[in-house]
């Protein structure tokens, strides 16, 4: 087991919007944040994004070889050559995720992966947690615990990532730590990104609405976002997560409409699933900071600025990297499983106790 004191980590996510690999490096003990260090993206080339959207929805021992071999080669150049590693995080490619169900399902090979870096590599981390009980995710609460402190937060906060799913952390940092009860409360608040990518690619044969450009054109319709809000999961009470395609509806919600109310639409879609998820919020959060791709779009962050009583603000604010975030989110649970401390709680995933989920493999020799 890896010995308490700060060490360099380095973590690695491939996200939902299957747009390529981040990586970056932190210190850290796996409590506290020493510091962030340098970081890469690596971008999926066209082929290598279709090979892996023709893979989304299938479970081990299905034929992955294809989408394996683009996530190890990505992976390893993504994670190369950065100085003084000790340790990595490698989150996976999710390829699909009924935690009630099947189960999760991350496409790697750590070991492989300890291999290509010469490097001890935790992976698999979602796994361990679903046997148990739990959604799987979300995973970065317990690092947003570390950040609140990090930014000095000294009352609850809430980050919110909008990724291709959307999900929320409220933190309270007055807890002595992630684990004690009532530190945390996440959930996936509904879809974000990714069926306004989808949209932007039948439409636009773009892979997604740069600058909220089309968005700011259009009109939200809001009969289709009433009948989005009426779907059961914005009632139901958190622990909950999504797959990337639970909420397909969304198009069809959309299809008679013109491509920029379409668009206006999504995102207001999106924008209000965040609303009624921060109805779950146990007190209210001091600032909402927002990290992932969507805080890149002016219609998203605008909408959810006039929607919410909080201050909302991009995580860069506090000095964040809203781009690096869940790489160094895994870089940080990393170093949490090294040293057998849990990365999620019955307030995070709903599992029954705390878990430290992951598992860690040496290169040989
Ligand atoms: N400049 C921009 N304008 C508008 N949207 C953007 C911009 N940059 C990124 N995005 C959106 O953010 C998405 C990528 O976000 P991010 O990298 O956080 O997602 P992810 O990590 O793949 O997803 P998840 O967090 O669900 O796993 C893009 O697919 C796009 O929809
Ligand atoms: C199963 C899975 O990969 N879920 C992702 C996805 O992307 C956003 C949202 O859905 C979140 O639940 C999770 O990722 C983040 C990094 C998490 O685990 O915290």
């Amino acid at each position: 087991m890896l010995q308490a004191g700060m060490v360099n980590a380095l973590g690695a996510m491939s996200g939902t919007s299957l747009d390529g690999v981040d990586a970056a490096l932190i210190r850290t003990d796996g409590v506290t944040i020493e510091g962030f260090g340098a970081h890469r993206y690596r971008a999926y080339s066209d082929s290598e994004r279709a090979v892996l959207r023709a893979a989304l929805g299938r479970w081990p021992g299905e034929d992955l070889g294809a989408a394996l071999a683009v996530v190890q080669r990505a992976h390893a150049e993504a994670m190369a050559g950065f100085d003084g590693v000790d340790i990595a995080g490698f989150h996976g490619q999710t390829l699909a995720h009924e935690p009630g169900g099947r189960g999760t399902h991350q496409l790697g090979d750590g070991a492989a992966l300890a291999e290509a870096l010469r490097l001890p590599v935790v992976w698999d981390f979602r796994s361990s947690d679903v046997r148990l009980g739990g959604q799987g995710a979300p995973l970065a609460p317990f690092f947003h615990f570390a950040c609140a402190r990090w930014i000095g937060a000294d009352q609850p906060v809430a980050f919110l990532n909008l990724g291709g799913v959307g999900n929320l952390t409220w933190v309270d940092p007055r807890h002595p730590g992630p684990e004690a009860a009532g530190a945390l409360l996440a959930f996936d608040t509904g879809p974000a990104n990714a069926p306004l990518n989808d949209l932007m690619q039948e439409r636009r044969g773009l892979p997604y609405d740069a600058d909220g450009a089309l968005s700011l054109r259009g009109e939200v319709v809001e009969g289709a976002l009433e009948l989005f809000l009426d779907e059961g999961y914005f009632l139901k009470m958190p622990p909950k997560s999504l797959d990337r395609n639970d909420f397909s509806l969304m198009l069809d919600l959309v299809r008679e409409l013109g491509d920029a109310d379409a668009a206006a639409t999504m995102c207001a879609m999106a924008a209000s699933a965040v609303m009624r998820g921060m109805e779950h919020c146990p007190a209210p959060p001091a600032a909402l900071y927002v990290t992932g791709g969507g805080r890149h779009n002016p219609v998203m962050m605008q909408m959810l600025g006039v929607s919410l009583d909080c201050p909302v603000a991009p995580v860069e604010a506090v000095g964040l990297d809203g781009d690096m975030l869940e790489a160094q989110a895994f870089a940080y649970l990393a170093v949490r499983v090294a040293r057998g401390l849990p990365t999620s709680a019955p307030g995070t995933t709903g599992v029954r106790a705390l878990v430290g989920g992951g598992e860690i493999s040496h290169p040989a020799g």
